[in-house]
């Protein structure tokens, strides 16, 4: 397959002569600079080239069986292609561009993300060298194997057992229950031969808790699952059914000593238990992967974004001055303002993704010279976006189909595949409300400590009980974000007034926390966003002096737009706490509307600059050329029912009924 970008339509030919910024220097920002953008695209011509990796049939009109395989096929080949051209795995998870010719489930995408990083985090020398090559170069297939029937969220309640033999130096792996049954993971039920296992580890009768193991369940010649050991596949799902999401039940199952991972918590041969530093060290893989999420949910809602703009650019309907010609239904304030909030917040998640990653690196770092003291910032900090993300990945990309009409309903238009695939992340790795009460346990932490005059990590700083005032003006950028941060701190400091208040009538701590959690979730979640806005402000401000004056300035109003949009999110605190008054909340308003008259213009443009080719996008209606009543009418020609004039069904039951006596 060649790269040949075609001529486009009129509409989107005017769009794009509107264009007042370099996108170049657009994209390069979005990839992380010149040499990553050059990197992807390098990544994706040698992709476009592989027509191996490309679907002829739509994986609608297959069998759930030839629907996996298909997809076998392209995982297999997607990762030889990179390593014959002398790229990782890696480099296609980090460029999305990979993922995206796979994103119906890809079979490999356990094994490449949490396999291999809980080899990676979790192993003691000896094990990384022995499971690293074997993993690396697919001679050994794995996922991550923690969630049960029974259990997914409360990782201390799950019931499978690895209890240590010392007379064997084994441990003997069982589901003592149904509720025990691994399920969910992916690529579990047909495609993994081994998989890290989370168990409750029990030493002389004593449980230790959950513990990380390496388990091989198939032969690896015959590809047969071994003695002891019951694996399947879930059925079908909401979406990404081109996967083998799996169930997993072991029956007294022997592994020998050296299978549990050992870099943090050991068990010596006569069975003593060496405990880690940190006891939550084991997450790490979790924490690891919301990181990456975040990443992933960014890309997913630009996917979506990209379609359903430039859609809106080439589709007409209605009058908007009676008698005068169709408008684009860009042009409806409506439109506009169901889809810039969230172009905005896709620059803002990108932004933040990049900066948690640095805080991810940088504890790591720590971790290796034993300093876990970063580790509580970067678990609520990988929490709160992991949900903030995905919340609004989903509900952007259910907008944008929405905004396309009948014919964002399509399969064709990619947009409803693109939705149930981020829809999981709500729910996998963590599900939303969950995290966010993770959050909001940090941050009643930290108010409590900085009212004993402790001093706060950098992320929740604002929260403390005298913060500076802020000398910004209320409608500059910085003014209203320190509004929002005010906000966040009378919401955090009313969530601990009501807990104390419960504590003091008689509650215990847990229920006052019980009754006070749907308070708790909204602080996480407005802690996270104010977060984001900051990101997205000193992002932005420090791009300020090194790129040209078009690219800031379309920055600057999509950063403007978020804040905007939120401080409108937030109205109701923010006016009982005094951050805002009405005054100030019609004039933010107007001036929303106003901004996004001004985006509509360069629209079509920043999508563009995102940069995501058709063969990645996969949408009739999100081409490049806007050619899309003719790419809708032809996919339709691809159905099945189209092969014949008179189908098979005709004959079965429509002309027995229409013969019928009734
Ligand atoms: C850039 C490249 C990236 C590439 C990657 C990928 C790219 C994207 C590709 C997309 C594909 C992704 C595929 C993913 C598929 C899904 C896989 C899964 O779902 S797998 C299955 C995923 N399953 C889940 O995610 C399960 C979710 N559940 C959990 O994680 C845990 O049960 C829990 C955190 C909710 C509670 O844990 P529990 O042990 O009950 O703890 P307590 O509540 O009692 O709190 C006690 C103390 O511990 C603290 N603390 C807690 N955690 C951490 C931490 N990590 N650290 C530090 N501290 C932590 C806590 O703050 C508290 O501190 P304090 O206040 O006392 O000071
Ligand atoms: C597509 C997909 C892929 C997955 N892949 C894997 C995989 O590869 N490996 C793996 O191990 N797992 C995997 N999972 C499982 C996933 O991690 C779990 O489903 C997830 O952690 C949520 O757990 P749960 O299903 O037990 O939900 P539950 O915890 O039962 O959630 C149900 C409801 O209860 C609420 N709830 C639960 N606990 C609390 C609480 N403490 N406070 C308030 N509300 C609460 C939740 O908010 C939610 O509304 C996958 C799941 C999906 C959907």
């Amino acid at each position: 397959m060649s790269v040949v970008v075609p001529e486009c339509c009129d509409d989107l030919k005017r769009e794009r002569g509107r264009c007042l910024f370099n996108k170049e220097e657009l994209t390069n920002i979005l990839d992380g600079g010149p040499k990553l953008t050059e990197k992807r695209r390098r990544i994706e011509k040698m992709l476009i080239n592989t027509p191996e990796l490309f679907d002829d049939v739509s994986p609608d009109y297959l069998s759930h069986e030839d629907r996996y395989s298909n997809e076998l096929r392209k995982a297999t080949q997607l990762m030889t292609t990179l390593e014959k051209n002398g790229f990782t795995y890696n480099d296609a998870v980090t460029t999305g561009t990979g993922l995206w010719l796979l994103m119906d489930g890809n079979p490999l995408s356990l094994h490449i993300s949490m396999f291999l990083d809980t080899i990676k985090g979790q192993s003691n020398p000896q094990q990384l060298q022995e499971w690293l090559p074997l993993a690396e170069k697919f001679k050994i297939i794995g996922t991550y194997a923690q969630t049960e029937l029974g259990h997914g969220t409360f990782v201390r309640g799950l019931e499978t057992t690895a209890t240590y033999d010392s007379t064997t130096k084994e441990f003997v792996l069982h589901s003592p229950t149904i509720t025990a049954t691994k399920w969910w993971p992916g690529a579990l039920g047909k495609t993994s031969n081994h998989a890290v296992v989370m168990a409750q580890l029990y030493l002389g009768g004593k449980c230790y808790g959950p513990h990380i193991f390496m388990v091989q369940l198939r032969d690896l010649e015959t590809h047969r699952t071994l003695p002891g050991i019951v694996v399947g596949e879930i059925g079908p799902r909401l979406g990404m059914n081109s996967n083998d999401n799996g169930f997993l039940q072991f029956n007294h199952h022997r592994i020998p000593l050296t299978n549990m991972f050992m870099k943090h918590s050991q068990v010596t041969e006569d069975g003593k238990y060496v405990k880690p530093l940190h006891s939550k060290l084991s997450y790490g893989t979790m924490v690891q992967t919301r990181v990456g999420i975040v990443y992933h949910a960014s890309r997913e809602l630009s996917r979506a974004l990209i379609i359903a703009i430039r859609y809106s650019a080439v589709r007409h309907q209605s009058e908007m001055v009676p008698g005068d010609p169709e408008p684009q239904i860009l042009d409806y304030q409506t439109q506009q303002y169901k889809l810039l909030p969230h172009l905005a917040s896709f620059f803002a998640l990108r932004f933040s993704a990049r900066a948690l990653l640095e805080v991810f690196i940088g504890t790591s770092a720590g971790l290796g010279s034993g300093k876990m003291n970063m580790l509580p910032e970067l678990h609520a900090l990988s929490s709160g976006l992991k949900a903030v993300a995905t919340n609004d990945a989903v509900k952007g990309t259910d907008i944008c189909r929405l905004a396309c009409g009948g014919h964002g309903y399509l399969s064709s238009s990619n947009l409803p595949r693109i939705y149930t695939a981020i829809a999981a992340g709500i729910t996998y790795e963590g599900e939303n409300t969950v995290l966010f009460l993770q959050v909001a346990r940090y941050l009643i932490k930290s108010f409590r400590a900085s009212s004993q005059g402790q001093t706060l990590p950098f992320s929740v700083s604002y929260l403390r009980v005298q913060p500076p005032s802020s000398h910004a003006p209320l409608m500059s950028d910085r003014g209203l974000v320190d509004a929002l941060g005010a906000g966040v701190r009378w919401m955090v400091g009313e969530a601990e007034r009501r807990l104390q208040q419960l504590v003091d009538s008689g509650h215990s701590p847990h229920a006052a926390w019980n009754a006070c959690s749907v308070h708790l979730v909204q602080c996480a979640d407005a802690h996270t966003r104010y977060y984001i806005c900051e990101q997205f402000v000193d992002a932005v401000s420090k791009l300020g002096e090194t790129v040209s004056s078009g690219v800031h300035e379309v920055l600057r109003q999509l950063c403007r737009l978020y804040i905007l949009h939120r401080v409108i999110q937030t109205a109701g605190i923010l006016l009982r706490c005094g951050a805002v008054d009405g005054k100030a909340l019609t004039s933010i308003e107007e001036e929303e509307c106003h901004l996004l008259a001004t985006l509509r213009i360069q629209a079509v443009s920043i999508v563009d600059a995102i940069d995501i080719k058709d063969v990645f996008l996969k949408s009739t209606l999100g081409a490049w050329d806007g050619n899309v009543y003719q790419r809708i009418y032809e996919e339709a020609q691809k159905s099945p029912l189209n092969k014949s004039d008179v189908t098979q069904g005709y004959y079965q039951y429509l002309r027995p009924l229409m013969k019928a006596n009734l």
